[in-house]
Order: C-alpha cells, then sequence, then structure tokens
C-alpha cells in the first residue's frame, strides 16, 4: 500500500491549561475525501492549524507527501501543496472573482518590483496561464457568470465556492477544507459536495472538517473521529455512525476508549 498523502503523530497542543490535541494521530490516503469530525471541543480546529502552519504543535509529527513539515510557516505548507480554505471565506471583498482567483495563484509575475521591471515574454506567457487556469477555475464551480462581480456582491454559497476556487489556484496535492457548507442551503451543500467529489475523481485529496453529517455521509470516506484531542474511531461513514463509543462522545459524556 503506498503511503499516507499526510500523517499526524502524537500531535500535542496546549493552550495554558487547556490540551486542545492529547497525542492525536491520523493519516489520509490519496485520493481520498477523509472527513475529520468530532463534538464541539474535540481538537479539530486546532489541527487544522497545526497541519497548515498557523500555530505550532507543542510535540508530535506532520509529515506531507515524505517531508517533515512540522512547525514550519504557512507559506513553506502551502508551497509543499498543503492548502487550506477557511470557514469564513478570506477573499477581498473589493476584488472581482477573477482578481481574487488571480491573486492566489502561485508565484504571482508582478508580485515584485523587480519582476515587474523584468517583465519578459515568459512571464506574461506565465500570466495567461494563470489566467486561463483561473478561468477554468471558475467555469467548474459555476462562477464564470459573476467572473467580473466584486465578491462582497456575491451570494454566500458562491463565496464559499470562491474559496474553494483560492485554494486551487495553488495548485494544492491536499486540499484542507473549514466547513464548507456552514451556513449554506441544503441544495447549495449537495453542489458543493458535487464539486468535492469531481475534485476526487480528477485524483485530488481532501481532507475536511465539516459537522453537517448529510454532507460527511454523503461524501467522505473514510470518516476520522476525534474526542479530547485524540482520534477516536474511524472509518466508513455507517460504522462510525454505529459505534458506541462516538454516539457516547456526541452526547457529551465522558468517553472511555
Ligand atoms: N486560542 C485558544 N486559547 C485557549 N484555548 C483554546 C484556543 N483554541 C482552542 N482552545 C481550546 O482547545 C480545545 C479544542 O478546541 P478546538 O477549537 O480545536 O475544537 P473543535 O473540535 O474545532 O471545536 P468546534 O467544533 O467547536 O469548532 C477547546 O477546549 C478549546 O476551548
Amino acid at each position: 500500500m503506498t503511503a499516507p498523502l499526510l500523517e499526524v503523530r502524537g500531535l500535542v497542543r496546549r493552550f495554558g491549561g487547556v490540551v486542545a490535541l492529547d497525542g492525536l494521530d491520523l493519516a489520509v490516503r490519496r485520493g481520498t475525501v477523509t472527513a475529520l469530525i468530532g463534538p464541539n471541543g474535540a481538537g479539530k480546529s486546532t489541527a487544522f492549524q497545526c497541519i497548515s502552519g498557523v500555530i505550532r504543535p507543542d510535540g508530535g509529527n506532520v509529515i506531507f507527501d515524505g517531508q517533515d513539515i512540522t512547525g514550519a510557516r504557512p507559506d513553506r505548507v502551502t508551497r509543499a501543496g498543503l492548502v487550506r480554505s477557511f470557514q469564513i471565506a478570506r477573499g477581498i471583498p473589493r476584488l472581482t472573482v477573477l482578481e481574487n482567483l488571480l491573486l492566489y495563484g502561485q508565484h504571482q509575475p508582478g508580485e515584485s518590483l523587480a519582476v515587474a521591471l523584468l517583465a519578459t515574454q515568459a512571464m506574461r506567457r506565465r500570466e495567461e496561464e494563470l489566467r486561463a487556469r483561473a478561468e477554468a477555475i471558475a467555469a467548474r464551480l459555476n462562477l464564470s457568470r459573476v467572473l467580473d462581480n466584486q465578491a462582497a456582491a456575491l451570494s454566500g454559497g458562491q463565496k464559499k465556492l470562491l474559496e474553494i476556487g483560492r485554494a486551487l489556484m495553488a495548485e494544492p496535492k491536499l486540499l484542507l477544507l473549514d466547513e464548507p457548507v456552514a451556513g449554506v442551503n441544503p441544495t447549495l451543500a449537495a453542489e458543493i459536495a458535487r464539486h468535492i467529489a469531481h475534485l476526487r475523481e480528477e485524483g485530488m485529496t481532501v481532507l475536511v472538517v465539516e459537522h453537517h453529517m448529510d454532507f460527511v455521509a454523503s461524501l467522505c470516506d473514510p470518516v476520522i473521529v476525534m474526542a479530547e484531542g485524540k482520534l477516536l474511531a474511524q472509518g466508513s461513514f455507517e460504522s462510525i455512525a454505529n459505534d458506541a463509543r462516538v454516539q457516547e462522545a456526541y452526547m457529551g459524556r465522558r468517553v472511555h476508549a
């Protein structure tokens, strides 16, 4: 069996006296849409933040695509191919959809004065490529019609799609999605699930934190359940839904592994 794309080993993170991650182990296999679920306070956000380099873990390791990226800064993590989207869309409201997408393309031409002065044909070609990629990503996410609209004018669901598009512009190997359907109506949630399923069909690997169980059940396999900063269970949605320990954790009772 091939090595997992992402492996988290014994991850520990404390906030003062609170142990948010207490030796978390998890693995994400290539080509899967894996869910990370668990009751409020289980440590899911903290795990995402440690994996994406936003905060440093106090212990343990994050191995991505064979590289130890433990404690690496977010820009390095992104360059390695691990890209996260945010629950609250981070796009710049005044910019258009196209501009927002271009902003997150890798190795932006025009990002420094030197680049501007040395603008060569190759760089112009790169800019054209980026633009073509932005248009293709917008098309696949049904955002073509609003490409020239300001991000601020988008519906809630379109903002969620732009957030996914923004992450795709960085050409991820692994996409971390933070609650991609929170606050979205069921029709749009189903559309977003279809877009993510298409990404998987094309070989993308996705790790998603989501509280909406219909979405998780329809899209994600395997499902990893966290409780109290640790791995509690993993498997198909059906198997974890029937797991007594998982039911107990969601009932808010103390979990005895
Ligand atoms: N910056 C912080 N300062 C202090 N405590 C924190 C901080 N961030 C998280 N915690 C604590 O760490 C624990 C795990 O929180 P975390 O937000 O990672 O859980 P979660 O599973 O993402 O919860 P939710 O589903 O509610 O978003 C909680 O007890 C939380 O109060």
